[in-house]
């Protein structure tokens, strides 16, 4: 799917040929992610509990520091298969320009396998604010205070 032609650049290298007929794309116009293929010489097959990092063969270099990327699982894959990442969400920070890694986690019940080039994760650019840190012996008052974890209720 075209992007707008206002669309941030982001700088990709290909680290293995096979990626350039599996570039990602977004799927449909409104799309937040890019699906992510397993770079693969053979099927993978992930034992319940099993992890394994799986390169992607695509180094991106952001560059902005007012961007990242975030690595996060297909809902297909997590819900009905139990497979979802090592490490929850990925974060690609903004001067990162090393293979985009996907720790592959089957938390499910069953063996499941991973096929060479399959969609196994998406990429979804995002804003970042990067923030200065301000010590302070005490806040302006707000009306939550300290309260969290359920202080509101549950209704
Ligand atoms: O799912 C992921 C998560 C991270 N990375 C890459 C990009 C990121 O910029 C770098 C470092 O990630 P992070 O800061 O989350 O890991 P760390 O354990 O703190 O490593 P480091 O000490 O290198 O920062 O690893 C991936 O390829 N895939
Ligand atoms: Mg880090």
């Amino acid at each position: 799917m075209p992007v707008p032609a206002t669309s941030p650049r982001l700088a990709v290298k290909l680290l293995d040929e096979r990626l350039r007929d599996h570039l990602p794309r977004y799927a449909s116009e409104g799309s937040a992610g890019m699906d992510l293929r397993a770079l693969l010489d053979a099927p993978l097959t992930l034992a319940p509990g099993q992890c394994e990092l799986v390169g992607t063969g695509l180094a991106v270099h952001i560059a902005d520091p007012g961007l990242a990327g975030l690595i996060l699982p297909r809902s297909g894959l997590g819900h009905k298969h139990g497979i979802v990442l090592g490490n929850l969400v990925g974060l690609i920070d903004s001067d990162y320009q090393g293979e985009l890694m996907i720790s592959v986690w089957n938390r499910g019940t069953a063996d499941f396998t991973v096929e060479p080039f399959e969609r196994l994760a998406q990429f979804v650019l995002v804003p970042v604010v990067q923030a200065a840190l301000e010590v302070v012996e005490d806040f302006d008052a707000s009306r939550r205070g300290d309260g969290g974890f359920g202080s509101s209720g549950r209704h």
